[in-house]
């Protein structure tokens, strides 16, 4: 049976293979199940880490929460298990590895590239809205590429989870909308402005209020400070969406499913 299955895991179901993720995921490695040699990452969680930062009960909701997504847009958590001394994630292999070094490699997507993942990222982002779900830790970090070049949104980052990450792990604060920076209340919008800063990263290469000093960026974002450079040459349709959500007031961002119907969408992704 596949490792979907809800069972008893062991390490010894598995042949472990290369290593997958860099450190920031944890120690993720490639791994074969074996009754069924169905190809999975297995993503290795110590303890000690786990309980120094209090996440113990956030991975539990998290697993909680993936046990009931099923989007071929959000790769899969089979199950998990555990020894005395780590937690193991069984999770789905996303063939085609990381979209950030996709990114960097590439410097910046062509516009038919960039609508055809950003519209598959507000299809996933539609679905887990309608489960209550909000706050996918969307930035390329987090992002993946399934066998078929589709993007697989890939770490279940909330609030407090991806803030303390943020926080502690000083990753980029780039992705955060105003009210997050304000630390006010904030809803499923949040996502919306946050698949804004990554249309304007995969078009132009950066993300819009980049700035060497934190404080910079946080008043570039409150400011809502978006400029779009000469080069690389991007439609006005990409900067008129772009310029709908990256929005202050977050009642008046671009609704997800809006979005699926703007022009530069319509005339740019792929079909699904
Ligand atoms: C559904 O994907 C997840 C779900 C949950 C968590 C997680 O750690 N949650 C968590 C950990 C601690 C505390 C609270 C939550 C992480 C992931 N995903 C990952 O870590 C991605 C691993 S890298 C990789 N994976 C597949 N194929 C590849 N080619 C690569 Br490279």
């Amino acid at each position: 049976v596949s490792a979907t299955e809800t069972r008893r895991w062991t390490l010894n179901d598995f042949d472990i293979g290369k290593p997958l993720g860099r450190g920031k995921f944890g120690h993720v490695y490639l791994a074969r199940e074996k009754r069924s040699n169905h190809i999975v990452a297995l993503k290795v969680l110590f303890k000690s880490q786990l309980q120094q930062s209090q996440v113990e009960h956030q991975l539990r909701r998290e697993v909680e929460i993936q046990s009931h997504l099923r989007h071929p847009n959000i790769l899969r958590l089979y199950g998990y298990f555990y020894d005395q001394k780590r937690v193991y994630l069984i999770l789905e292999y996303a063939a085609k590895g990381e979209l950030y070094k996709e990114l960097q490699k590439c410097k910046y997507f062509s516009e038919r590239r960039a609508a055809t993942y950003v519209a598959s990222l507000a299809r996933a982002l539609i679905y887990c809205h309608g489960k209550h779900v909000i706050h996918r830790d969307i930035k390329p970090e987090n992002l993946l590429i399934g066998a078929q070049g589709e993007l697989k949104i890939a770490d279940f980052g909330w609030s407090v989870h991806t803030f303390n990450r943020r926080r502690t792990m000083c990753g980029t604060l780039d992705y955060l909308p105003p009210e997050m920076v304000e630390s006010v209340e904030h809803d499923a919008s949040v996502d919306i402005w946050s698949l804004g800063v990554l249309c304007y990263e995969f078009l132009y290469g950066v993300p819009p209020f980049e700035a060497k000093e934190h404080s910079d960026t946080y008043r570039r974002i409150v400011q809502v400070d978006l400029k779009f450079p000469p080069k690389p040459i991007v439609s006005s349709h990409a900067k008129d969406l772009i310029s709908q959500m990256l929005v202050k007031d977050s009642s008046q961002r671009l609704q997800l499913h809006k979005l699926l119907e703007h022009p530069w969408i319509v005339q740019n992704a792929e079909p699904s």
